[in-house]
């Protein structure tokens, strides 16, 4: 590595964090003709990744995989930071913007049985491992019979207690999964009107700080305009429900040429109720979209829906 690299960026250290660095890495590197090994990646230990024993809207919500990141981000250590965009918080801290999106993967949710290959045959009241509260809700809805049990860990760790018996089946994105080069294991692919995937789901997001436009610049060939659009107008909606961490959320765009069509769903987290709000317009208007599917759903849900009460 040259004594001052051409860029610093910063992960979490878990496989699929890294994968994602490498990823944006190996882009940047080809987009602007210097070598990968000009380009540093740094790992940074968050404290969401030492809270492994309880659900994070225990411990503190989603920042908890970002602080430390963004600190170095802030104090210049590091030039940009890799992120999954469905762990990002919808407020950053001041000076820091989310101003690259890469294109986004497969969205989808996917069932990896051991008891069966599918969650509908999954034998009554057998043990499902999730780590998202929406899953957990989604699981629900369709099995109320099934023991729907917290999961937490990085996807490995996941797979671990699968393999060991834990629990007879789980569900984990797609996107990690092929990411990590194992959505082999993956044994029913959930479409995405059947669980509606997070905000964010499948989307890669470059954060840097919003002053620095030398790295704005760099990452510009690397930004996926749809799935930055798709992105602008989900995390509108969550920003609207914000604030209510402990609901399970659910939300997507789908752009097509000019056109968005945007859905949003909360549940209870047992599944036993739901809201769905979809709007459609042009992309000029996603973040209207988001923000008025968002307003409708609150207002649906009432006090009581979002743990206020
Ligand atoms: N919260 C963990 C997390 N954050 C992003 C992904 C997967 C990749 C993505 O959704 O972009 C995962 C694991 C999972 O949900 O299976």
């Amino acid at each position: 590595m040259a004594q001052s690299p051409f860029l610093r960026i910063g992960t979490r250290g878990s496989a699929l964090a890294l994968a994602q660095a490498h990823l944006v890495r190996r882009l940047l590197a080809r987009a602007h003709g210097v070598g990968e090994d000009e380009i540093a990646v740094e790992i940074i230990k968050t404290s969401g990744d030492a809270i492994l024993d309880r659900p994070l809207s225990e411990a503190g919500g989603k920042g908890l995989f970002t602080k430390e990141i963004e600190e170095q981000l802030l104090d210049g250590r590091i030039d940009l930071a890799v992120h999954s965009s469905k762990d990002m918080p919808t407020v950053l801290p001041d000076g820091l913007g989310l101003v690259c999106f890469l294109e986004r993967e497969d969205v989808r949710d996917g069932f990896i049985g051991r008891a069966s290959p599918t969650l509908a045959d999954l034998p009554k009241g057998a043990v499902v491992g999730s780590s998202s509260l929406r899953r957990q809700a989604q699981i629900r809805r369709e099995r109320p019979d099934l023991d729907v049990v917290t999961f937490r860990g990085n996807v490995q760790t996941r797979m671990a207690k699968l393999n060991a018996g834990e629990v007879a089946g789980t569900m984990l994105a797609m996107a990690g999964l092929n990411r990590l080069g194992i959505s082999g294991e993956v044994t029913e692919v959930i479409a995405a009107e059947r669980f509606l995937p997070a905000v964010g789901q499948g989307a890669i997001g470059v954060e840097t700080r919003l002053a620095d436009t030398r790295t704005r610049d760099l990452l510009a060939p690397l930004d996926h305009r749809a799935t930055a659009i798709a992105l602008a107008a989900e995390r509108a909606f969550l920003a609207v429900l914000d604030g209510s961490c402990r609901t399970p959320i659910a939300g997507l765009a789908r752009i097509d040429g000019s056109s968005i069509a945007f859905t949003g769903e909360i549940l209870r987290p047992d599944g036993s109720e739901s809201h769905v709000a979809s709007r459609a317009g042009t992309v000029a208007d996603a973040e209207a979209l988001g923000r008025d599917a968002g307003a409708e759903l609150k207002a649906r849900g009432g006090p009581g829906f979002f743990g206020h009460a």
